[in-house]
């Protein structure tokens, strides 16, 4: 499975593109089979794409009865907290566009992380009944130690074969999270990083340049059995790369 590399000249070209193709996505999908499935990333990356969804002349191209939404990870934090992964999409994306409730579908972590990676998990299940975690598409970010959802370096549950969802820790940090695993994550029809800024050029030198080390760069994780992955990158965090295609 080759990735591809797409590099834009700055954050906001990036996040319009990343736009579109949720845009695109989400028509075909449910052109061709009546339901998008859509997965989502947290971080500050995403969010410009997500409030370009939510306004001319996306939102309205969109068929937001159609789309199912989940979250590639959360932390498990209060629903208010500005740490929520699903509080940022709320007040980006959700509370702006017609989609109905019952198909937004945030992580509940609760007290008990693991009974609430095995819920989610369930929910995801439930969701794709024949088979595979087949999202349509699925937005994932990179953190500066390699790491992508709430996969962290030197985590057990970079390790995980058979469940779709573990509850997971960034090392240092008390918080405890909740992410799709690389099982899950695999099984994706279109996955698709965001990465922007100078301060990402290094981690991302060395995940798609450097030697294969998923277990100190978890995002070498993420290949697609069958679907397409696709970096899109912008000119800072594209500084050390030696090959991208620069995006139309
Ligand atoms: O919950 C999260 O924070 C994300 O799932 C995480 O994997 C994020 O994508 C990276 O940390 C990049 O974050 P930025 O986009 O903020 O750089």
């Amino acid at each position: 499975m080759s990735a591809t590399v797409r590099r834009f000249n700055d954050e906001e070209s990036l996040s319009r593109a990343a736009a579109e193709i949720f845009a695109l996505t989400a028509e075909q999908a449910i052109a061709s089979q009546g339901r998008f499935s859509v997965l989502l990333s947290g971080g500050e990356t995403p969010r410009r794409a997500y409030e370009l969804l939510s306004q001319e002349p996306l939102c309205s191209r969109i068929p937001w009865q159609g789309v199912h939404l989940f979250w590639g990870d959360e932390r498990c934090v209060a629903a208010t907290d500005p740490a929520s992964n699903a509080l940022m999409v709320r007040r980006a994306l959700l509370d702006r566009v017609p989609i109905p409730e019952e198909q937004i579908h945030p992580i509940a972590c609760g007290t008990e992380p693991e009974v609430a990676a095995a819920r989610y998990e369930a929910l995801v299940r439930a969701h794709f009944p024949h088979g595979g975690a087949r999202f349509d598409l699925a937005l994932l970010g990179l953190g500066e130690d390699g790491h992508t959802a709430s996969l962290f370096p030197d985590s057990p549950s970079l390790g995980e074969q058979e469940h779709w969802v573990a509850a997971t820790r960034k090392k240092g940090e008390e918080i405890m999270r909740i992410s799709l695993t690389p099982p899950a994550l695999n099984q994706a029809e279109l996955v698709v990083f965001l990465v922007s800024g100078a301060h990402k050029a290094s981690v991302l030198h060395r995940v798609l340049e450097g030697p294969s080390i998923p277990r100190l760069l978890p995002a070498q994780l993420i290949a697609p059995s069958r679907g397409r992955l696709v970096w899109m990158v912008d000119q800072g965090a594209a500084r050390l790369l030696k090959t991208t295609v620069p995006a139309t």
